[in-house]
């Protein structure tokens, strides 16, 4: 039997074939690469499953989850990946496209995907778009490069590989705005969980989780999928109900009594990639960067001069005063991704939550962001928690703490980060 090609594409910022990715992750493969038949292929791609979170949602049962009466919201990462691979395999298709297929998956799930697709390459081509280097899959015989939508070049994996990768250089964020007022009667210790134990349907999720995150900290929240990271999560930022007979301590109050939900958001930035879709307005950049001093989404009152020029510093920091009046959702992905973060940092809260932010970034996009992190960490009295799979290189948390799954719900780990 004749062998099956692979092909891969770099789909970075800079590659400037967005649109053109559109058009093959939309459907339109032919577009791009003229001896596909569009009619028989798929795409696996987070778009694709947010569509299909999306129809649950409305439905109430999920189409391609094993269990179907649960919501394909509440899975972990890995759990819905393998849930939307094994519904498009049952269609039959002749190609599949991968859409960075590993972001947000741990080391052990990356490793079963990479076999689990090193098999469906036997029979079905992959076409795979990818950002990061070391995600390209082993057995990918040829890059495409491309230029305005047409392959421009095809080399080996190989040739690819040896490329000696550019000298990142860009200009480095020197310092961060002032804060516009303090916040009062902060403790020393900002959250503090004691022994923490959470169950779902009677499985045990968090094992007895004790953590302390004090003023100032920048802590990375590590663990492989499904081991409870955005459990975790929500039981100090969201409204998650298990969190109320826990001995959840956040700002030196006990969760459910003293302050609401609404009062302890105040003093928590929060930032995950989800948060871009909550903009569908039209919202400018200042706009949105000024928002953050209102705790609204959008901009329902009238922002004060002292606050737009705040919020004018915040866009100059990040060097994209050339952006300030375009409208926030036309921007590139890390450009908006930084604004956001702007936006969250204005009024300098307390504690940064940052749930895997640098998903579906390239490389030297993610590295951008990672420097905007470590400042915002070195130069602000902020305790800053991330949470991500990737050993994101450059990123300089102080602590680790790392979710180790057990039978009996996972426990943590705490440990100075290397
Ligand atoms: N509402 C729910 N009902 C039942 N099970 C749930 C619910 N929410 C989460 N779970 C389960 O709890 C476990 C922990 O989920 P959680 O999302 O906290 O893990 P995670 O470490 O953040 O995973 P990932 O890295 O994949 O995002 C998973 O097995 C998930 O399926």
């Amino acid at each position: 039997m004749k062998r099956i090609k692979h092909y891969a594409l770099y789909g970075g910022e800079d590659s400037g074939n967005q649109k053109w990715f559109q058009k093959l992750l939309s459907g339109d493969a032919e577009a791009i690469l003229p001896n596909l038949n569009s009619t028989n292929g798929v795409v696996f791609s987070e778009a694709v499953l947010d569509k299909f979170i999306e129809e649950d949602y409305k439905h109430g049962r999920s189409k391609i989850a094993i269990f179907k009466c649960r919501s394909l919201r509440t899975f972990s990462s890995g759990e819905k990946r393998k849930a939307l691979l094994n519904f498009l395999l049952k269609q039959n298709p002749e190609f599949l496209i991968l859409d960075s297929p590993f972001d947000n998956l741990d080391k052990e799930s990356v490793a079963e995907l990479k076999i689990r697709l090193q098999k469906v390459s036997e029979t079905i081509q992959i076409i795979q778009i990818f950002k990061r280097k070391e995600d390209i899959l082993p057995f990918i015989d040829e890059i495409l490069l491309m230029k305005g939508g047409k392959v421009q070049k095809t080399i080996t994996l190989d040739e690819f590989l040896a490329e000696k990768p550019s000298e990142e250089r860009f200009p480095k964020i020197k310092s961060i705005p002032e804060a516009p007022s303090e916040f009062e009667n902060i403790l020393e210790v900002l959250v503090k969980l004691e022994k923490v134990s959470v169950n779902y349907e009677e499985r045990p999720i968090l094992a007895n989780i004790s953590w302390e995150i004090k003023k100032g900290q920048f802590w990375k929240l590590t663990g492989p999928n499904g081991s409870g990271k955005t459990t975790i999560l929500s039981m100090i930022y969201g409204d998650n109900p298990k969190a109320y007979g826990e001995n959840v301590y956040l700002f030196g109050n006990k969760k459910g009594s003293g302050e609401s939900v609404w009062e302890i958001k105040k003093k928590i930035g929060y930032f995950s990639p989800a948060l871009t879709e909550l903009f569908n307005r039209r919202n400018t950049v200042l706009e949105m960067v000024v928002s953050g001093l209102m705790d609204s989404i959008g901009l329902y009152q009238r922002p004060g001069f002292k606050q737009l020029a705040l919020a004018k510093e915040w866009i100059k920091t990040l060097q994209l005063e050339h952006q300030e009046k375009k409208v926030f959702l036309d921007l590139p992905l890390l450009q908006q991704r930084m604004l956001l973060i702007a936006r969250a940092m204005i009024k300098h809260p307390p504690l940064l939550i940052l749930d895997e932010p640098t998903s579906a970034l390239d490389d030297k996009s993610a590295l951008k962001f990672t420097n905007l992190i470590n400042i915002i960490s070195a130069e602000t009295e902020t305790a800053v928690v991330y949470v991500s799979h990737r050993k994101e290189k450059g990123l300089k948390p102080e602590f680790e703490f790392k979710l180790i799954p057990s039978e009996n719900g996972s426990v943590g780990k705490v440990s100075v980060s290397s």
